[in-house]
């Protein structure tokens, strides 16, 4: 099955658009870690294990893990996923990005190594810096067009030809690069009306959208400007707001209510 069969079956299946992101940081974790060697394996576990019934997807950012040689507890990780939650597509967020015969390293990186679903991936080397990750026909590409971030507009929002940039990475992944269709868009929650502006290009593409919870952005104007036709289409990212929702040995518990609480929320404005 390919990681848009999987991700529209999930998103029936749960009733939820909330992707739980997996950013694991030591100085944020409970008491009950304190001294505990694999510590970084075991809470993502623990949250993955109690927020699973409300996710529609994970998403690990893989700096969080190579930062402290933890790619190792990356690689359980996602197994752990694909054993104990199967059908819950894993996006591993690693903004991939270089030259094809590098990118094609990275490419057997994402869905060889660490077996996941989807991958993101950065479109300003071109075409052929993605081709890698969309010659595999099963897996998920999921690339930058606007991001969350306060600077996104430095260079996403300039004027090329009459238009913003992110609205030519939009229009040409959706016409071009989307042959396999398995190509999905990184529109951040802060961008309500690029968001729009994107929903339109693209139709039923899906769409990862982080920047709701720490980010401050708004869930109701991200489904009033993002939801596609058929009802679905969104994945609403949030990582610390899920994962750090108690600083106590509650925090799996916490993170579930929040995580429900988030697909609530969605769900009341769709
Ligand atoms: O435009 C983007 C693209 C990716 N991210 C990543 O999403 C999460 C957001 O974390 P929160 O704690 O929910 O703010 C993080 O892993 C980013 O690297 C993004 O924020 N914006």
């Amino acid at each position: 099955m390919t990681f848009i069969m999987q991700l529209r079956e999930r998103w029936a299946s749960s009733d939820s658009m909330v992707c739980v992101g997996l950013d694991p940081e030591p100085a944020k974790f409970p008491p009950k870690f304190a001294g505990e060697p694999d510590a970084l394996f075991a809470f993502c576990r623990d949250i993955v294990d109690a927020t699973a019934e409300y996710a529609c997807a994970f998403k690990p950012q893989i700096a969080h893990f190579a930062a402290r040689g933890a790619e190792d507890a990356l690689e359980r990780l996602i197994a752990h996923i694909h054993a104990t939650h199967p059908g819950i597509p894993v996006i591993l967020d690693a903004k991939r990005g270089d030259i094809g015969s590098t990118a094609q390293h990275y490419a057997a990186e994402a869905f060889d190594r660490f077996r996941a679903d989807a991958v993101t991936a950065n479109p300003y080397l071109g075409r052929d810096s993605v081709q890698p990750f969309l010659n595999r026909a099963d897996r998920g590409v999921v690339i930058l067009c606007h991001t969350s971030n306060p600077g996104a507009g430095d260079f996403q929002d300039l004027d090329v030809g009459g238009r913003p940039l992110y609205q030519h990475v939009a229009e040409r992944v959706a016409r071009d690069w989307n042959g396999h269709g398995n190509c999905a868009l990184v529109v951040g929650a802060t961008w309500p009306e690029q968001l729009r502006e994107v929903r339109a290009i693209v139709g039923d593409m899906p769409l990862l959208i982080p920047g709701v919870g720490a980010q401050g952005g708004d869930v109701a104007a991200v489904v009033a400007n993002g939801l596609a036709a058929d009802g679905a289409g969104l994945l609403v990212s949030s990582s610390r707001a899920i994962l750090y929702a108690s600083s106590g040995d509650d925090s799996a518990d916490a993170a579930a209510s929040a995580a429900k609480s988030l697909r609530d929320e969605i769900n009341r404005h769709r």
